[in-house]
């Protein structure tokens, strides 16, 4: 059959139903992501002031499972054109990276002082990409969060960071919007809240006594819902004043990148399937509902009750639609189980969904896992996410912000064994497949960004794990090499 199938084109050598940039519809983008704390090092070069993650890592290394940090990371501040000839090698129309709010304004605030020398940085980096056919999609904030904000009144806990991130926004609209038409406010704010003040496990690294984190402040119960709402108001104040003074001219877009599981009920009973939908809910609903609704989910208002933060009318009709597209990352799915309530006496946003989130059922795992822990490879996921979002909210435009998939850093493998990524090519191409079928049943996908260009600094786990479709050596000058999956991308994306 195989050889049949390849005979005939009908798959590819290793038995895939071959795809290409073709399948998709005119126009669609394809491109790869990345994020300023995870790639640029350079952490005290160029003016550039501290981030909540410089001290995240500085003052708790046992946070980070190498001890590791951001300090040189792929030191892409000075290797970015090595890093853009590596995109117009594979073909890549666009390129997802995100803007160091301190390497712009060191001290947080406008007041504090703009950095020339950072604005000169990212001219750079978006000229090297314009000049190679690349477009930039730029984020705006990938979990950095200014440490002098943090110390000054407690970053996101405290309204006063919706004008100061509207400043910052401000400056970079001015300065990089003749030549940047995509814009993402922000990077999974249910990742940065949960990872900052649910669980602790990421900066600023706040969380209840019992919470994983084991963390010296906080309350996992308010504040992860307390810096959310901030962080919707602040989204909110940036989309109307890129409207409202800067788009009709510069012409660009404007959206907000979210992040979700896909959640399959645990059983048929009616209460597991009650749970995998709270569990969406409490996940991509957060921040959705309000986008598309003006308020929080039903669920959570009836679960977190007055310890969720209230919209006034006015700032409800300020987020109802404000994004012209939304971004979405998907990695992974899970099953979800009813949880009966808790005592509520030690309330947390971990138990506030009452869903028991697994990855394995009865034994079996929902997918092939990855190197990651909470990574089980599913692709069917991200089809039926992407049609749960076109049929509940809409059908909004959305771009994949982010799709990929891990290996071990296996130090012991000789360098050409390290760049023979089949699992990666597998699973991209899988996603693929299942992002079309999605497309194919109406939803208005427009374009699909791999995480990541680069093997980089994966946050809690360091450099123990792999995402690149690029490998970078560590040990000797952090050079890049394409793995398999960049050839198969270059293939794929050939025009
Ligand atoms: O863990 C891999 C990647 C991180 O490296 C990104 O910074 C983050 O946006 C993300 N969200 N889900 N998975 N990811």
């Amino acid at each position: 059959f195989l050889l049949l199938a390849v005979a005939s084109g009908a798959h590819d050598d290793a038995g895939r139903p071959p795809i290409d940039r073709r399948s998709f519809p005119k126009g669609f983008v394809f491109g790869t992501a990345s994020s300023a704390y995870q790639y640029e090092g350079g952490a005290m070069e160029g003016g550039r002031g501290p981030s909540i993650w410089d001290t995240f890592t500085h003052r708790h290394p046992d946070k980070i499972a190498d001890k590791s940090n951001g300090d040189v990371a792929d030191d892409s501040y000075h290797l970015y054109k090595e890093d853009v000839r590596l995109m117009m090698d594979m073909g890549m129309d666009a390129y997802r990276f995100s803007i160091s709010w301190t390497r712009i304004l060191p001290r947080g605030t406008l007041k504090g002082g703009v950095n020339r020398e950072g604005v000169k940085y990212y001219n750079n980096l978006i000229d090297e990409l314009l000049s190679g056919g690349v477009q930039p999609f730029v984020t705006l904030f990938h979990w950095d969060s200014p440490q002098t904000l943090e110390d000054k009144y407690g970053g996101f806990l405290n309204p006063s960071i919706i004008n100061d991130y509207k400043d910052y926004a401000e400056v970079c609209f001015r300065e990089f919007g003749d030549r940047v038409k995509h814009w993402i406010t922000f990077n999974e704010p249910t990742q940065f809240c949960v990872g900052g003040y649910a669980s602790g496990t990421s900066a600023p690294g706040r969380c209840s006594p019992w919470e994983k984190g084991k963390c010296s402040a906080g309350d996992s119960g308010r504040e992860p819902y307390t810096a959310g709402h901030h962080l919707l108001l602040a989204h909110a104040a940036v989309v109307r004043l890129y409207k409202e003074k800067y788009q009709v001219v510069q012409k660009g877009e404007i959206g907000i990148t979210l992040v979700s599981s896909w959640y399959v009920p645990f059983s048929r009973s009616n209460s597991d399937s009650d749970a995998a939908i709270r569990a969406i809910d409490f996940n991509l609903g957060w921040f959705m509902d309000p986008l598309a609704r003006g308020d929080y989910p039903q669920s959570m208002r009836a679960l977190v009750g007055n310890r969720l933060p209230r919209f006034s009318k006015e700032q409800s009709e300020l987020l109802k639609g404000a994004f012209d597209f939304i971004g979405l990352n998907y990695y992974t799915s899970s099953y979800a189980g009813n949880l009966p309530p808790t005592n509520g006496l030690k309330s947390s946003y971990n138990t506030d969904a009452r869903a028991n989130v697994t990855s394995v059922r009865n034994g079996v795992p929902i997918g092939p896992r990855a190197a990651s822990p909470w990574l089980y490879i599913y692709p069917r996921g991200l089809r039926e996410l992407v049609l749960y979002i076109k049929d509940n909210y809409g059908n909004p435009a959305i771009y994949i912000t982010e799709n990929g998939v891990d290996e071990a850093n296996d130090k012991s493998l000789p360098l050409e064994e390290s760049l023979k990524d089949y699992a990666r090519i597998e699973y991209h191409h899988k996603h693929l497949i299942a992002l079309m079928s999605a497309i194919r049943d109406g939803a208005n996908v427009k374009g699909y960004f791999a995480w990541s260009l680069l093997d980089d600094f994966e946050w809690s786990s360091g450099y123990t794990v792999r995402f690149g479709l690029n490998f970078v050596d560590y040990n000797d000058g952090l050079k890049r090499y394409p793995k398999l999956s960049a050839h198969w991308f270059k293939k794929f994306l050939k025009r």
